[in-house]
């Protein structure tokens, strides 16, 4: 593997859950892998799982690990080309990504939506400026449109959870005040169509994503009608990719609640996190049996490590 950005860089998707359920298991078996060799982990936006479980992930594969908050322990960059830099970024990416591609054998990188102008957020700019410039595999952290390692992380744990060879996966959408990004919800729907699993996707109306995450995931706009049945409910808040940006509302009766969650097979619950109480999601499911969450994010190291091993195996070659 060169790059990390997408699925489309994944050759193999069955093999890189089985690599990532290999390492839980057996954390150590490639500690010398990334031995004298550096990734640095730039962060554009705040983080507790990423941060963290690349840093172990890393760290159990020998590498050395630099991590920076970009614009505040670093100086402000700019994305864009050929402009007059008279405003508050102090340094161009074209030097920054050349300078930490030579310190760094792999980096890793964070940066959101910043739900303003989708052209914009969809052309992935911070990442395609730095996969130009930097010269070494870039990994993605979260970026404007998508979660990569998240997405691996939960094929991870449906497969870990599953009891039926082909299970029913809802991806519902959950109230919230904030405009959030698609990113989750756009990667698990790519990263859910070639796994052998039903997939269905409820929202509001106007809540629709890009048709190119969605894929063949069954869109059903009645949130109870389609968590009938369900094996796995992955919750998601996002904000309107038609109009985008948007809230466009905060329905409460979208919150999961058991009431919810007693319309599936005995499903379980999923999230990404971080994640409002009560807001998306009441306490009764995520304090009780059905809820995932902390082995869905425990999972996080596994997917960091699967995908950095094979990484480090196409810089060896
Ligand atoms: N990395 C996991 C999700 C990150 C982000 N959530 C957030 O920003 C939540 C913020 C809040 O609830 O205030 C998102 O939806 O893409
Ligand atoms: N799920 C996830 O990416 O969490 P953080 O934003 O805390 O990294």
């Amino acid at each position: 593997m060169k790059h990390f950005l997408s699925l489309a860089d994944v050759s193999d998707l069955n093999h890189l859950i089985i690599s990532g359920i290999e390492a839980k298991r057996n954390p150590f078996a490639d500690e010398t892998l990334g031995k004298h060799k550096t990734i640095g982990l730039m962060f554009f936006n705040s983080s507790l799982r990423t941060r963290i479980s690349t840093q172990k992930a890393a760290a159990n594969l020998g590498l050395n690990v630099i991590v920076m908050n970009v614009g505040q322990d670093s100086w402000g960059l700019e994305m864009e080309e050929g402009v007059i830099m008279n405003g508050t970024k102090a340094e161009h990416v074209k030097e920054a990504a050349a300078i930490m591609g030579r310190y760094c054998n792999i980096i890793a990188i964070r940066s959101f939506a910043e739900l303003e102008d989708r052209d914009k957020d969809y052309a992935e700019t911070v990442f395609q400026q730095f996969k130009k410039y930097a010269e070494v595999p870039i990994v993605n952290l979260e970026s404007a449109t998508r979660h990569p390692l998240q997405s691996l992380a939960d094929c991870i744990t449906i497969e870990e959870f599953k009891i039926k060879e082909r299970p029913k996966v809802v991806l519902t959408w959950l109230p919230h005040f904030k405009a959030l990004p698609q990113a989750v919800a756009n990667s698990f729907c790519e990263w859910m169509n070639p796994m052998n699993v039903e997939f269905v996707i409820t929202h509001p109306e106007g809540y629709d994503l890009d048709p190119k995450f969605v894929g063949k995931g069954q869109v059903i706009y009645d949130q109870d009608k389609a968590l009938e049945g369900a094996d796995f409910v992955y919750g998601k808040n996002w904000s309107s990719y038609t109009h985008y940006g948007q809230v466009l509302t905060q329905d409460p009766s979208w919150m999961i609640t058991e009431a919810k969650m007693a319309l599936t097979d005995n499903g379980k619950f999923m999230h990404c996190l971080p994640l409002r109480r009560n807001m998306k999601v009441a306490d009764e499911v995520l304090d009780g049996p059905r809820s995932l969450v902390i082995e869905q994010a425990a999972n996080r190291e596994w997917s960091a490590q699967a995908v950095l091993k094979e990484i480090l195996l196409g810089l060896n070659v």
